[in-house]
């Protein structure tokens, strides 16, 4: 039952592409070989990682765009940075083939962006664009935080889970759906705090709870 989970992978039509897409690669054909079907999941994987890589790149750059241009404050631009990567992420999963290679080739993602935050957050290379769009402030240090925890539990939930558990798109959902919601909500309408925490409001944790809850329906 949990083998081969994977995001929409419950949505009937979702299946019978995914089921006719197997057949396809995986034919019985007399000159289909296992290094051909080796070759095919190496090059599936590889066009998934560069198209993968592609997207967290545009939507980086269009956050960028919209805080520069002022379309949105740097703040909301953070969350919804904060939202849409890794769901996003995880919406991809199904593009890459059900080599025992792909979790790598998916890892490689977030790994990529992890050295781009090591690299600009130690102010090694100049990138205003992205402290602007991923930063409260807007200090280089920022990207050390928040941003590197949040690619390095992409990578550990890439490699770990996959999508052999759900454990890895409900923590993804929790993390991205769930404290994204919970920083708006909170900040919007939380004026009744938590008695054990003045920072932390009933209304951003019962929206934590109830989207990333939702979304994770939704996912497994
Ligand atoms: C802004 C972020 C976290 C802030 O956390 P917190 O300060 O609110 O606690 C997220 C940073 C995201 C990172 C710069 C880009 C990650 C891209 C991701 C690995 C791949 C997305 C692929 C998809 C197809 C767009
Ligand atoms: N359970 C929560 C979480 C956040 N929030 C609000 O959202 C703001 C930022 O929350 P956070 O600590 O998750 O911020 P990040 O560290 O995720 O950027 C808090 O200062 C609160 O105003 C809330 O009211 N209740």
């Amino acid at each position: 039952m949990l083998a081969r989970m994977t995001p929409l992978s419950l949505t009937p039509t979702f299946s019978l592409l995914l089921h006719r897409h197997r057949r396809l690669v995986h034919s019985s054909s007399p000159s289909f070989t296992p290094v051909a079907a080796a070759g095919g999941a190496l090059l599936q994987d590889a066009g998934a990682t560069a198209a993968v890589l592609a997207g967290a790149y545009c939507l980086v750059l269009a956050f960028e765009t919209l805080t520069e241009r002022e379309v949105i404050k740097q703040n909301l631009s953070r969350k919804l940075v904060h939202i849409s990567s890794g769901l996003l992420f995880a919406i991809s999963w199904p593009i890459f083939s059900t080599s025992k290679e792909a979790r790598y080739f998916a890892s490689l993602v977030p790994l990529v962006n992890c050295l781009r935050l090591v690299i600009y957050g130690l102010s090694l290379a100049p990138d205003d664009g992205l402290i602007k769009s991923v930063t409260r402030e807007g200090n280089p240090e920022e990207l050390l935080r928040g941003p590197l925890y949040y690619v390095l539990i992409l990578i550990f939930c890439s490699l770990v889970f996959w999508r052999e558990s759900p454990v890895g798109v409900i923590t993804l959902a929790m993390m991205c759906a769930g404290d994204g919601v919970a920083d708006i909500m909170g900040r919007r309408f939380g004026s009744v705090k938590l008695p054990y925490n003045q920072q932390k409001s009933w209304v951003g944790s019962i929206s934590m709870f109830i989207f990333g809850f939702l979304i994770s329906i939704g996912y497994v």
